[in-house]
């Protein structure tokens, strides 16, 4: 099979992927940290890594992943200035930082299940992992940290290379990190933050640099060691990581594998950091500090399917900028569509084997896609081309779309064209309302009769019923 090539960030480069453990893939993805919904931008770094896992299983590798669940230690400044993200919500909505984890972790899932984003092997809970974050920061407390009223901060002028990862180590590049007092660097973080004095955290820890809670970036180092060990193969998260929280999780691993150097890519924790570029709107980032932000259920309200969402993620290059829009969100359902109503199409027939010549160039065109740094848009057009392949074994066809569909991950056997069209949450007219309508109409036209036929259609134009009369895919109607 074509080797696997992957852009590492640490490296700036496109690298042949080769496991630590012969066989095996071991992956590290952050996860979101559950103070609020996932925007759809967010669940674009988790479309990502789903679609990086199933390449390297449909590779033969035995995939082990590990998405994390923040649910301390994140501040609302990913470098040190500000509240935990956590506190600060629990403190807005009067309830308990566990009761809020519990809501927005849930919420989180849900739109994993709704993108058909794959489990895990674990999802790991920050929280649960005190013990061995404590356990990690005194092992590089005395070489690589040293305490300040604040907390237990971590001497980025101990390890080589700092920042390499960002390539943000002139002075300008550490201007946007907040000082604060008694820090002896300005990029230098916690790793351990105390509970200021006279103050109750709803989460704290005994430690001995006293009560306090974890820094985000420690959580991160520890989990991925705990449950992959150094070096696991690859690390992911969305580009801003590649700025902060990263360069101080390399940071961490290089003091904690002794030797404090980045000569070897594996000293930073995993051989390959992968970041996905950012989803945007005109007016910039989608984020969930500017208030206002686009969940996936809003999406799913207005009468997109979720998947329709994947495929918009799919057919942009996970390293490229992707602008949302609705209008593009609208051509990644009808494409959607499209291949779902071929599928359909199909006859019922045994899976036959898909190794068969007239597929060939579409397989040897989907595997050179996904071996060059998971190139899935090119990928879909080779699926669109296998489904297009007449005079064909219906199994053998079956075959070949499942094996590019395991990748993908679109379902494409498991949702049909009627699930594919969600009525808007605003729309009040019933499917039977609509079809009597349109029995009407047929019947007016069959007579002849266009004046009704065309004041039928503007009746129901405007009660958000959209007449499609020739629709290559055999809609009728739809829902505006
Ligand atoms: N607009 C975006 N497009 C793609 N990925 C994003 C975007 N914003 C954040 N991410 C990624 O989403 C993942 C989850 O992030 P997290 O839950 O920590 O959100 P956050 O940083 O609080 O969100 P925000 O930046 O919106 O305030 C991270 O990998 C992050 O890099
Ligand atoms: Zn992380």
């Amino acid at each position: 099979m074509t080797d696997l090539k992957l852009f590492n960030s640490l490296t700036r480069q496109i690298e042949t992927f080769s496991p630590v453990h012969a066989g095996e893939a071991r992956v590290y993805t952050c996860g979101p940290t559950v103070y609020n919904y996932p925007h759809i931008g967010n669940m674009r770094a988790y479309v990502f890594a789903d679609i990086l896992g199933r390449t390297l299983s449909w590779k033969g590798y035995k995939l082990t992943h590990i998405i994390n669940i923040t649910d301390v230690g994140h501040l609302t400044d990913d470098a040190d200035a500000g509240e935990d993200k956590m506190e600060k919500m629990a403190a807005e909505k009067a309830q308990s930082i566990w009761e809020i984890a519990q809501h927005y972790t849930k919420a989180y899932w849900a739109d994993v299940k709704a993108l058909n984003i794959r489990q895990p092997a674990k999802w790991s809970v920050a929280t649960d992992y005190i013990e061995e974050m404590l356990e990690f920061a005194k092992s590089i407390a005395d070489k690589h940290c040293y305490e300040c009223e604040t907390g237990l901060y971590f001497d980025t002028s101990t390890v080589a290379d700092y920042g390499k990862l960002a390539r943000a180590v002139t002075e300008d590049g550490e201007g946007r990190i907040d000082t604060v007092e008694g820090k002896r660097h300005a990029a230098d973080f916690a790793i351990w933050r105390k509970t200021p004095p006279g103050e109750k955290r709803q989460m704290e820890w005994d430690s001995p640099w006293g009560k306090g809670a974890p820094g985000w970036h420690l959580e991160c180092s520890v989990m991925g060691e705990k449950l992959l060990g150094f070096p696991f193969d690859i690390h992911t998260g969305g580009i801003d990581h590649r700025e902060i929280h990263h360069p101080n999780e390399i940071a961490q691993n290089q003091a904690f594998c002794g030797c404090g150097s980045l000569d070897v890519a594996s000293h930073s924790g995993a051989n390959i950091w992968m970041h996905n570029n950012f989803l945007i709107e005109r007016s910039g980032k989608m984020s969930k500090s500017s208030g206002e932000f686009l969940r996936l259920q809003l999406l799913i309200d207005k009468g997109y399917h979720p998947l329709a969402y994947r495929m918009m993620c799919l057919q942009a290059h996970y390293r490229s900028e992707l602008e949302f829009s609705w209008e593009g969100l609208e051509a990644a359902l009808v494409r959607l569509k499209r291949i779902v109503m071929m599928v359909e199409r199909m006859p019922d027939s045994e899976t036959g084997d898909p190794s068969h010549p007239k597929f060939a160039p579409m397989r040897a065109k989907f595997a050179d896609a996904m071996s060059d740094d998971l190139n899935t848009s090119i990928a879909i057009t080779a699926l669109e081309e296998a489904l297009a392949v007449k005079k064909v074994d219906a199994g053998v066809k079956r075959a070949v779309i499942a094996e590019m569909d395991a990748v993908l991950g679109l379902n494409l056997f498991g949702i049909t064209r009627h699930d594919l069209r969600i009525r808007p949450k605003s729309a009040t007219i019933t499917e039977a309302e609509i079809e009597d309508a349109l029995a009407r109409r047929k019947a007016a036209r069959a007579e002849k009769d266009f004046a009704t036929s065309d004041a039928l259609r503007d009746e129901l134009t405007e009660i958000g019923v959209e007449v499609m009369d020739g629709d290559p895919l055999g809609w009728e109607w739809k829902l505006t």
